[in-house]
This record gives structure tokens, C-alpha cells and sequence, in this order.
């Protein structure tokens, strides 16, 4: 039988003796009786800001999301909101997505703020993170809330705390937060009784206020308005997108958007997939189905927050191809240089950021346009962190990373799934208009900056164990580097959290210049990059591969495909 450390026992135990409802006394107590492998994935950690904010699974205990995790984290926003803005009016917005438990926490949420005095600013319904983070800004707002655990299984949840800038919280706000939350020691430490003066609701016409400046977005309506009756297919997967994506397809003048209606009505059961993660190709299949019946020529579906957003569109032979993050992130990258460069509005005082473990051609299509491109640590946040940096003395055109993110402009402070759907479909329709398919873009891209591949593998590994189990891979991965993978020589290695790159032909060190954090990539002498990285929003370790070939010519596209996606399979098998 599993034993349980005794300082585990004792967090159960404060739980089972605090002021709490009875029938999470008697859960918790049926797992020291019976569960104890349970008791110990429950209690061994107290849930912390991650990737994407506090995520866990839902359940009792410190490491899961209950009502209990979720009023003791605001409790700590609320304390810590009130030292940084002393007799300030402190308003918070909060929404939520489609989960299991969602209203329940954001109005846990929100009875707490408005406990601690601060006026909260709540959506009547769910909305998209985006339109949160907006809410953030338009309303003057130092913070915001949305309940929501993204793309992960439907036994999750998670909680996206948000800072005055209507971006999520990082450094030092992310610690200072938690240490607060640490600071609470009794559940009766939590003043859970709200204050119905200070609850706001948010008007309708916030909705048009968000879609007007997604319209102002658009580059090409001319071609829009060309291509107005171009079958588009949505899917926001049982999310919070529904309304939104195809309001903003329509503003943008797109006529025949086709909603899959088997997965329209916001469910916390994402019934119709495995999981609700359009990186995963089989949550797009009734997308895809709907896409043949009505010849659609763009397929979109959104994660269920409404940030993440995937595509597919036809090949040469009327099949659907599936575009990953770093395809649609170049293409889209592409479509605003050219366009902004057309219209002669690139003077060196524009960038554009992406992450380090997105595809280097965004960079490489970047220098091609001369415009800057940041590379940053995983996590949206930190995309939004340059723009703050950068406000008022350089313009943000867009930026995006692999996992299919993407945000143009900066009224939002997050990536934007429901402006990221219009702009890749005014990017096609454009195209379009010039006679040209996705795949001629891009292999216009590859021809001008290096065809460049890429492929993710994710391995999933739950609980104490597993988590002990990806750091043991992180740590022999720092001790016994690879020296050559798929026969090719490893040349550079850097290590996000030593602060090194190693170049191994010379044998020097030196400092990298980044926050630290939790990767490690390799670089090999054909270009290749390998990266490893524990996901800070599920419980997996994250391999990202990437390789790259000239393109001379562009008729030969599937042929240097070809040859990529062999690079890539042997890669992929040194990791599995
Ligand atoms: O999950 P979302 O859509 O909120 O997105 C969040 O998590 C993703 C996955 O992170 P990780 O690789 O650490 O799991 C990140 O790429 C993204 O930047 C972040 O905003
Ligand atoms: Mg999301």
C-alpha cells in the first residue's frame, strides 16, 4: 500500500478540520481510506500560475480545482490587488468557458473580489479569453479572471488571472499573487460574502465594440468582398466561440459561414471528441465532414476558450489538408508584412514577436521584410509582456507561436482566436484573388526563406510520478546530451534554465540572455532544431522538432516535403 508523507497528511487533515462543506470532508476522508495514491496527487502541491494560469484537475485538495482553491486564489488577487492600488477604484471583468463547474467558480470568484470591496465586471455569458482581456482594457480594469482550462481534457479546469494591461499575469505579479495565496491559512481567511452593489454586468453592446476593432483589422476587403461567398466551416468545439467567430467572419464580409451543429451548443462534455484540442486533428473530423459537404474552401475551429484556433483547407487533389500552428503563423505573418509593406507603412519601427520554440521561418520571413522579430519563453504572456515594453515607442503588427496561437493588433492581450479566424480567412480570400492556392503561398514563403518542417510529440505522464518522471528526463537530458541524432552532429545545445548555449565544434560557453525556464534545445549541423520543454499547462513532456531545405524550385514542394518529413520521423524516433 502507498504510504503518505506525513506533511500531506497533515495538509488532508487541515482541510478535513477547516470550515468547509461536508461533502468535501467526506471525500476527502474516502481517499485517505481508500485512495491513497489519490490523496497524494491531491494534496502534494498547491496548484501554481503555469503556461496558461492555475490549472488542475478538477477534485478535493490543494493541487485540484474546487471552489475551496478557486476562493483562496482570489482571496490572494484581492489582498494583493488592494496593496498595489491603495484607495483606487479596483475593478476586475470575469468570464468563462463552456466547463464543468464554470459558473459556479467564476461566481466564486466573483463573490470574493466583491467580499474585498473590488467591483467586479461580469459577462452575462460565456465569452472568448480574448474578449476578456479586451474587457480588461476597455473597462479600465486591474485585473481579470476567466475560468477556463483551454484546450485540456474535459476533467480540468483553470483559472487565467489577468493584469491591468489585459494581458496575463507575469513576472513579479504571477509570484506576489501566489505568495498571498500562501499567506492564507484558514479557509475562514477567504471572505466568501458578496457585495451585490459592486457586481456590474457587461452590456450587449460590448460584443460590437470587440467587433468593430476586429474589423479595423482588416486589410483586403476588397478581396473579402470578392470572395464573399467562399464556404468557410466553424467549429468552436462546444466552446465559448460560437457567437463570436462567425460575428466576426460576417463583419468581415465573409456570407457563407457554415457552423458544424453538432458541436455549437456550449457542453462541458465535449461529446462529440476526445478532447476538445483542434492540435489534434481528430477533434476536427465532423469540421471536416461538413467541410466535403459544402466544398468548403477554409475549415476553422476554435479551442474552447476561444484563443487557439486551427485550419484546413483543400490540396491540389480536394483533399483537406490540416495546417499546423507554424503554417498558419507563417502564412499569416506573410499576408500582414506584404500588406503592410504595400501600403509603404514599414519603417523600422514595427515588430513582430514568436516564441522559441516556434518555427524560425516567422524570423526568417521578418529579416526578409526588415522587420524585428522577439523570440520569447512558451506562453502567450510572454508575447504580451514585449508589447507592453515596446508601447507607445513601436507598433505591434502580430505575432504567434506553434500551438496554434495567433493575435494581430494590440487591443487584445492574448492570442485571438476569433480575429485570427478572420484574418486567415481575408489572407485566403485575398490569395485567392490573385489566383493563388495556400499551398502556392507557402511555397512562395519556402522558395524566398527555406522550406521549413515541423512536427510535435507529446508524452503524457500524470500525477507526483509522472511529474517526477519528466524531471528525471529534463535532468538526463542536461547530464548525457545527445551527440549526433538521426546521424547528424548536435553543434549547439542551449539551455533555457543554466542560461548557456554550448557550441560543441568550438567547445565555448556563454550566457544566454533570457529568463531562465525549464528547456532545453538542440541544434544540429543541418539546421535542425530539436527542443524539450515540460508543459506547464498538462501533465507532458514536449518534444518539437524542426528541420529545413531550400526550395528552388516551387514545383518541387511536395517532393522537399517529402524529404522533411523523413528528417523528421528519424528525429522523432530518437525521443520515442
Ligand atoms: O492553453 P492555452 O490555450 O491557454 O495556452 C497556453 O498554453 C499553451 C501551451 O503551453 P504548454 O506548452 O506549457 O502546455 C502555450 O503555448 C500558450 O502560450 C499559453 O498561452
Ligand atoms: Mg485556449
Amino acid at each position: 500500500m502507498t504510504s503518505i508523507d506525513p506533511s500531506i497528511l497533515a495538509k488532508a487533515n487541515s482541510w478535513l478540520s477547516g470550515n468547509i462543506d461536508q461533502d468535501t470532508k467526506l471525500e476527502i476522508q474516502k481517499l485517505i481510506d481508500e485512495n491513497p495514491s489519490e490523496l497524494i496527487d491531491s494534496f502534494y502541491q498547491d496548484l501554481e500560475f503555469g503556461t496558461g494560469g492555475l490549472r488542475g484537475l478538477m477534485g478535493v485538495g490543494t493541487n485540484r480545482m474546487n471552489v475551496y482553491t478557486v476562493g483562496m486564489a482570489t482571496q490572494g488577487l484581492a489582498n494583493y490587488l488592494l496593496k498595489c492600488f491603495p484607495g483606487e477604484t479596483i475593478r476586475v471583468a470575469i468570464t468563462n468557458d463552456c466547463r464543468i463547474n464554470n459558473t459556479l467558480f467564476a461566481t466564486t470568484t466573483a463573490n470574493v473580489l466583491t467580499a474585498n470591496g473590488i467591483h467586479v465586471m461580469y459577462f452575462k455569458e460565456m465569452r472568448p479569453t480574448p474578449m476578456l482581456s479586451f474587457a480588461v482594457r476597455h473597462f479600465d480594469c486591474k485585473s481579470g479572471v476567466m475560468i477556463t482550462a483551454s484546450h485540456n481534457p474535459k476533467e480540468y479546469n483553470g483559472y487565467k488571472a489577468y493584469w491591468d494591461d489585459g494581458a496575463q499575469v507575469v513576472a513579479p505579479h504571477d509570484k506576489n499573487i501566489i505568495d498571498e495565496v500562501k499567506k492564507i491559512t484558514s479557509f475562514d481567511d477567504v471572505n466568501w460574502d458578496k457585495n451585490d452593489e459592486l457586481f456590474h454586468f457587461i452590456e450587449e453592446d460590448f460584443d460590437q465594440i470587440y467587433l468593430d476593432l476586429v474589423k479595423g483589422l482588416s486589410l483586403s476587403p476588397e478581396a473579402v468582398q470578392a470572395q464573399n461567398s467562399m464556404p468557410i466551416v466553424f467549429s468552436p468545439i462546444h466552446g465559448a466561440s460560437g457567437k463570436m467567430v462567425p460575428a466576426a467572419l460576417k463583419t468581415f464580409g465573409f456570407e457563407n459561414v457554415n457552423i458544424v451543429k453538432e458541436q455549437a451548443e456550449p457542453d462541458g462534455n465535449f461529446p462529440t471528441v476526445i478532447y476538445p484540442n483542434p492540435e489534434e486533428a481528430e477533434a476536427l473530423t465532423l469540421s471536416l465532414k461538413l467541410g466535403k459537404e459544402v466544398n468548403a474552401e477554409l475549415v476553422l475551429a476554435c479551442d474552447p476558450d476561444g484563443d487557439r484556433y486551427a485550419a484546413a483547407v483543400p490540396n491540389e487533389s480536394g483533399e483537406f489538408e490540416l495546417l499546423n500552428g507554424n503554417q498558419t503563423g507563417s502564412l499569416l505573418t506573410y499576408y500582414l508584412l506584404s500588406k503592410w509593406k504595400e501600403a509603404g507603412k514599414l519603417d523600422g519601427k514595427q515588430f513582430m514577436v514568436n516564441t522559441i520554440v516556434t518555427t524560425e521561418l516567422i524570423d526568417r520571413i521578418c529579416e526578409g521584410f526588415g522587420v524585428k522579430c522577439f523570440s520569447v519563453l512558451t506562453g502567450f504572456k510572454n508575447i504580451a509582456a514585449i508589447i507592453k515594453d515596446l508601447e507607445g515607442k513601436e507598433t505591434f503588427i502580430g505575432g504567434g507561436e506553434e500551438s496554434y496561437g495567433y493575435l494581430v493588433g494590440d487591443f487584445v492581450r492574448d492570442k485571438d482566436g476569433v480575429s485570427a479566424c478572420a484574418m486567415v480567412a481575408e489572407a485566403i480570400a485575398y490569395y485567392k484573388t490573385q489566383g493563388k492556392t495556400v499551398f502556392d503561398v507557402l511555397a512562395e514563403i519556402y522558395s524566398q526563406f527555406g522550406f521549413y518542417k515541423e512536427a510535435l510529440i507529446s508524452v503524457t505522464k500524470k500525477g507526483k510520478d509522472g511529474a517526477e518522471q519528466i524531471q528525471a528526463l529534463m535532468t538526463d537530458f542536461r547530464h548525457h546530451p545527445p551527440s549526433e541524432m538521426n546521424g547528424v552532429k548536435v553543434v549547439k545545445i542551449m539551455d533555457v534554465k543554466e542560461s548557456s548555449i554550448k557550441d560543441l565544434l568550438t567547445g565555448k560557453s556563454e550566457k544566454l540572455e533570457m529568463d531562465k525556464s525549464n528547456v532545453i534545445q538542440f541544434y544540429l549541423a543541418d539546421g535542425s532544431k530539436i527542443s524539450a520543454r515540460p508543459s506547464g499547462t498538462e501533465p507532458k513532456i514536449k518534444y518539437y522538432f524542426s528541420v529545413n531545405a531550400p526550395l528552388a524550385n516551387t514545383s518541387d514542394y511536395r517532393k522537399v516535403e517529402a524529404e522533411l518529413v523523413e528528417r523528421l520521423e528519424g528525429l522523432k524516433r530518437y525521443f520515442s
